[in-house]
């Protein structure tokens, strides 16, 4: 029987690891266009030519054993064997950015000196072609001692040769097992190495560079770079509207068929209620926005992938140094504008513990896209369509402010936390600049794939759960005849009972009824109004089914300023708690967070309601 072998893809961030690791093992790993994107190991199968198994590691980047941050921990554990009933993998892979050689030779040699069977993939040649360098690779093997095979992980090139190349440096582990070396160079000498090692397997190099440079004068400039990002940001948001239109209204209209064509098909009954009002009209309200998440995640993969993202990130560092953040914090407030859980995963890459928890204190306030439905649907009911200047929408712009609204909210807690509870100086920015790439459209898709499933699954999952048991709870007991339904019913009971709380705010007794089932998911504070309205109408009224137009009659304009207000604060997501209890090590910062930003959201709510009462909209 053969047993299952082990590697491990080692290697600076952007590297190129997770790609390789995608490619090898068939995986769905994150990849993208700035260091830090892997933060945990993760295994995958990777077969040998032979036929024989392997089980393939994939590791945070790093840039040497002795871990600054809790990613490189991971690394430098795994790498050495230290993670408890685990074995160090018996193949370490070196995967290095041919393009950036000498910096990632530093780590590469540290890893070398360990003695243990190694291979290096000197990955990315395309783009060192690219810009005009030529390498040798046996020079390159020459002078590391280890077999060095050239790689393009995102045009699947050199993996068959790679595979090889691990399966001959298993079979050297079995002939010479016990050879380990310590590493005794120090860094200055492995960085002098490393310089000497690249300029030997530089065959020739022509300066093809001017080009970035140029460009990224213009984008990195100090001011010019922020217009820019502002520019971008505005085309994402009215594009988000204007683009999905169509989209949405199509879906929507197919809701509405399957709707009326369930109603016909079925004599009345709880059951036909339960289809048409709980599961149809509730899922569907949600998953009516997949046009939406789609537009978004098409800019943000983008902008990822190209290498904009990270230029975003060196131009906010100056931003984030006012507020007591350093750019570090920029990526992982970044991936929150998806869900504040990877977001707040991604904060493993802080060094300073103190930025790192003030990063994760602020995750939750940037607007991930569970918050898009809810400011979609209220946005499209109560802010009219039409262009404020220059064909520029009004609808777009409300959202963009939202957007802001969050960040500015994130800053100002940032700083207030920097200046008390997380008190320290502010860690410096040393993220690398990735080269820019054309983002490929089988990239952009499978990303775009992925995200859609994830939305959907939600719908299928958590929201059509919650969205059956509120239906439950809005139906039983049964009201009397002629008596209102949702009074009667045990949500009703329970939302009245809310309502005294935020009725100082403005929010009626559907908004409280929303709040409660949109802790499990914020998606689902659309689908809870859906199916509050769906079993709340009269069977005579069905032309004013869609949620919008049931919106529009029943809400004023300022409630729903004050529902969005509250949305952009409320921490109103159960996952988000329970993953900043892991990677805070304890129930004090998620408590600390659920109690700052309901309050936060309280008062947001308040102020935009009275305000806007006061104001006479
Ligand atoms: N042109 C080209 N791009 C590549 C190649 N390998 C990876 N990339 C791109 O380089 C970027 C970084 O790839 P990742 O696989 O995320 O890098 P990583 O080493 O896992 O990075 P961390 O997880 O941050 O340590 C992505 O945008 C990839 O699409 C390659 O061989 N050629
Ligand atoms: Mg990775």
């Amino acid at each position: 029987m053969t047993r299952l072998r082990s590697a491990a893809l080692v290697g600076n961030p952007n590297a190129g690891k997770s790609a390789l690791f995608n490619a090898l093992t068939g995986a769905r790993q994150k990849i993208a266009n700035y260091p830090g994107v892997t933060v945990e190991r993760k295994s995958g199968r990777l077969i040998l030519p032979s036929g024989e198994p392997v089980e393939l590691t994939d590791l945070p980047g790093s840039y040497g054993l002795h871990p600054t941050s809790p990613d490189e921990e991971v690394t430098a554990k795994v790498i050495l064997g230290q993670f408890p009933g685990e074995s160090a993998p018996e193949v370490l892979v070196i995967v290095l950015d041919a393009s950036n050689l000498e910096q990632h030779l530093v780590f590469a040699q540290e890893v070398i000196a360990l003695g243990r069977p190694t291979v290096v993939a000197l990955n990315m040649v395309d783009l060192a072609e690219r810009d005009g360098l030529v390498l040798d690779p046996k020079a390159l093997q020459e002078a590391l001692g280890v077999p060095v095979v050239p790689t393009v992980a995102v045009r699947r090139r050199g993996l068959d040769e790679l595979a090889a190349a691990i399966a001959v440096a298993e079979v050297r582990a079995a002939i010479d097992p016990a050879d380990h070396h310590q590493p005794h160079t120090n860094l200055t000498e492995r960085r002098l190495t490393a310089h000497a090692v690249a300029e030997a397997a530089i065959i020739s190099e022509t300066r093809r560079h001017r080009m970035h440079a140029k460009l990224d004068r213009v984008l990195l400039h100090p001011w010019i770079g922020p217009v820019i990002l502002f520019a971008l940001l505005f085309v994402v948001f009215q594009a988000v509207f204007a683009g999905a239109t169509p989209f949405a209204d199509a879906l929507d209209g197919g809701v509405g068929w399957l709707h009326d064509g369930v109603k016909g098909a079925m004599a009345p009954s709880l059951a036909r209620d339960l289809l048409t009002d709980g599961i149809i009209a509730g899922v569907g309200s949600v998953v009516v926005f997949l046009p939406q998440i789609v537009i978004l995640f098409f800019f943000i993969l983008a902008m990822e992938a190209s290498g904009y993202m990270a230029r975003a990130a060196f131009l906010m560092d100056r931003m984030m140094a006012g507020v007591g953040l350093s750019g570090r914090s920029f990526i992982p407030l970044l991936s929150s504008f998806a869900c504040a859980i990877p977001g707040i995963m991604a904060t493993r890459s802080i060094t300073d513990p103190r930025d790192r928890l003030t990063t994760i204190l602020i995750a939750p306030m940037m607007t991930c896209s569970a918050r898009l439905p809810v400011y979609a649907v209220i946005i499209a009911a109560f802010i009219p369509n039409r262009s404020v200047a220059l064909g520029i929408g009004l609808q777009g712009l409300v959202l963009l402010a939202l957007y802001v609204a969050g960040i500015v909210g994130a800053m100002v807690v940032a700083l207030i936390l920097r200046r008390s509870i997380t008190k320290g100086a502010a860690s410096g920015f040393i993220m690398e600049l990735p080269k820019y790439q054309m983002p490929r459209l089988k990239d952009l898709a499978i990303g775009l794939f992925q995200r859609a499933w994830i939305f959907l699954r939600r719908a299928g999952t958590i929201i059509f759960t919650v969205t059956v048991v509120l239906w439950l709870l809005l139906n039983f007991p049964r009201a009397a005849d002629g008596r209102d339904q949702i009074d009667a019913s045990i949500a009703g009971h329970i939302a009245n009972g809310l309502a005294v709380v935020v009725e100082p705010i403005g929010f009626n007794r559907d908004m409280s009824l929303a709040l409660i089932p949109a802790m499990a998911a914020r998606e689902v504070a659309v689908s809870s109004l859906a199916t509050t309205y769906a079993v709340g109408a009269a069977d005579d009224d069905e032309s004013n089914r869609a949620l919008g137009a049931q919106l529009a009659r029943r809400w004023t304009l300022p409630m729903a300023l004050a529902f969005l207000a509250w949305f952009v604060f409320a921490p109103q997501c159960m996952s988000t708690i329970a993953v900043t209890r892991r990677e805070t090590n304890g129930w004090k910062w998620p408590l600390f967070m659920l109690g700052y930003l309901f309050a936060l959201a309280y008062v947001a709510a308040g102020v935009t309601f009275w305000a806007a009462t006061a104001a006479g909209l």
